[in-house]
């Protein structure tokens, strides 16, 4: 088993709602992905954010597949991006400027695919955002295609790979946890972005400070499970977490609805709409209590 010598970082708890707060006091998702064929990935991420408490939550996605995105849920907005035929975003960084700035936190990748355009708008998006970008699936491909990616990370960044992901960014094997391990803690010493290394015991380190997530099960092992956690990952940053602070309860709460799903529905496999429905008494359990007095029935 891969160990590290860093110090773990506190698990944050979300504080109680203010009586009088509103949707505005807890921050604006902006979710950036999907394409013709998987749909479905940026709207479990747009749901996740939406169930963690985002404020508002919208989903930047191909034209071609917004009426589809957009009913998944009611509950998510959805702003059309430039597609090419095939149904994926060739959209440039103008089209995006005004979202971008409007973002508190912004989730980019599930679903998204590949190309030289996405991996112009990866960079862009990067270089552009003035608030905290959580980076998964396809965009870390694209990604890695640019030779200077490196240099595009950042203490406003958070890197979500899995395994097979991991590899193609740092090089190292998916099936050598320890060097992968490393890697992570390195790329995070060098950039100060937050780097989430899923898997079994997932990694999350900032490079100062590290923690292995002792949550999760493999009832989670079915595709769209990363996709739900980029979502929750963006709405805990939306609702003033820093990036770290995110990804440590995000991974926290994540695996804890898995097993609380597998548990309630007695289920070799939780689906990841079943692991977005079991988030409210996940993240109820890393909550602070209200006092009674605050409780306003
Ligand atoms: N409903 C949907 O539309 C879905 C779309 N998805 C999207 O599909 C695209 C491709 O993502 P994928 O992750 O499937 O494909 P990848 O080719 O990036 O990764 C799959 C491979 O990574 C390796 N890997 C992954 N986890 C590992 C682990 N814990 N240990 C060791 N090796 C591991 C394995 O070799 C595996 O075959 C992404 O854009 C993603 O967001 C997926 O999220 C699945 C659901
Ligand atoms: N055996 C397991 N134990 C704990 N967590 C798991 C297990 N298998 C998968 N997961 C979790 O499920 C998620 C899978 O993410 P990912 O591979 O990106 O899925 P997808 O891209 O299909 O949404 C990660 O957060 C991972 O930690
Ligand atoms: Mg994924």
């Amino acid at each position: 088993m891969p160990d590290h010598d860093l110090p773990s970082p506190t698990l944050p708890r979300l504080k109680p709602r203010a009586k009088d707060s509103h949707k505005g006091s807890f921050g604006n998702a902006l979710l950036i992905g999907g394409s013709r064929g998987m749909a479905g990935s940026i709207a479990l991420s747009g749901l996740a954010a939406a169930r963690t408490g985002a404020g508002l939550v919208r989903l930047a996605v191909p034209d071609r597949c917004l009426e589809t995105v957009a009913s998944f849920s009611p509950c998510t907005m959805t702003i059309p991006l430039t597609n090419s035929s095939a149904g994926q975003i060739t959209a440039s960084i103008e089209e995006l400027t005004a979202h971008l700035e409007a973002a508190n936190c912004i989730g980019i990748g599930p679903g998204m695919g590949g190309s030289p355009e996405l991996q112009q708008l990866v960079q862009d998006v990067l270089r552009t955002a003035q608030c905290p970008v959580v980076v998964d699936a396809d965009a870390l491909n694209n990604l890695g295609a640019i030779s200077n990616w490196r240099e595009l990370l950042s203490e406003k960044v958070v890197l979500t790979p899995h395994p097979g992901e991991w590899s193609r960014l740092s090089g190292m094997a998916a099936s050598d946890r320890e060097a992968q391990v490393a890697a992570a803690i390195e790329h995070a010493k060098q950039s100060g972005a937050t780097i989430v290394l899923k898997g079994y015991r997932t990694l999350v380190t900032d490079g100062v400070e590290a923690a292995f997530n002792s949550t999760g099960t493999p009832a989670m092992a079915t595709g769209g499970s990363g996709d739900v956690l980029t979502g929750i990952i963006t709405a805990l940053i939306c609702q003033g977490l820093s990036p770290l602070e995110a990804a440590h309860l995000g991974v926290t709460v994540h695996g804890l609805s898995g097993e609380l799903a597998e548990r309630a529905l007695s289920t070799r496999v939780v689906l990841p709409p079943e692991l977005i429905q079991y988030l409210p008494l996940a993240l109820g359990a890393h909550a602070e209590q209200r006092s009674s007095r605050g409780i306003g029935f």
